[in-house]
């Protein structure tokens, strides 16, 4: 395989893809590179369910494998918010800046050691006849009480790694796809990618 379809539109996501598949020779293309395909509605409940939804509808559309990938952070003392509704926290216009500055509101007064979050990362592979596969992954960490960091995207700049003493944004590009949860997703989709592209994935 040289080329596979990201069924995304967040460019934060699309850089991350590009520089762990050109690890394996594939090159990464993203719906920004398709722009008649139309916008799937996130519709699930979960990160797979949504995951499933949007590489199905792409995969139908262009007829080729697709990975998508459905994510975001889910803070313990906000019951697990914002989950799957990550991206449109602060409204439906999707704003980095403002999805951080309601978070830290409303984590205002919780103490550190009750600041606990953890990114969830699902991607779901669609081959065209083939049952669509899926694969997951998990990164650990904080809520830190101001943005640090210029990197990443998203709520990195407040999402605080302990063990490295830094927030997601204040990583190399390189040390943030080395442990983050779509990293740990795709680990788990490397060690299937035999099983789940087959043919396709060693002829075309
Ligand atoms: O700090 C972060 N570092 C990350 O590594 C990360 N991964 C996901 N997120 C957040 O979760 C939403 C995903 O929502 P999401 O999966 O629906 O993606 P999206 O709507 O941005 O694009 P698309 O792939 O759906 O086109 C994103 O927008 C971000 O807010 C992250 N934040
Ligand atoms: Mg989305």
């Amino acid at each position: 395989m040289k080329e596979i379809v990201i069924a995304t539109k967040n460019a934060g996501k699309v850089r991350e893809f590009a520089a762990m598949f050109a690890k394996r020779g594939i090159e990464v293309k993203s719906l920004l590179d398709f722009p008649d395909v139309p916008d799937v509605e996130e519709t699930g409940s979960t990160f797979v369910e949504n995951a499933k939804l949007k590489a199905e509808a792409v995969c139908q559309r262009l007829q080729r494998p697709v990975i998508a990938d459905d994510s975001g952070l889910a803070v313990d003392a906000l019951g697990g918010r914002p989950g799957v509704h990550s991206a449109r926290y602060a409204g439906e216009d999707k704003n980095d800046a403002r999805n951080i500055a309601k978070l830290l509101h409303e984590l205002d007064g919780v103490p550190m050691e009750k600041r606990t979050a953890r990114f969830h990362c699902a991607l779901a592979v669609a081959i065209p006849g083939q049952s669509t596969a899926i694969v997951e992954g998990t990164c650990d960490g904080y809520i830190a009480e101001a943005p640090r960091g210029e990197g990443g995207f998203g709520y990195d700049p407040v999402f605080y790694l302990p063990e490295r003493g830094k927030t997601m944004a204040e990583l190399t590009p390189e040390e943030k796809n080395a442990i983050s949860h779509r990293a740990k997703a795709l680990e788990k989709l490397n060690e299937q990618w035999d099983e789940i592209m087959g043919e396709k994935g060693r002829t075309e």
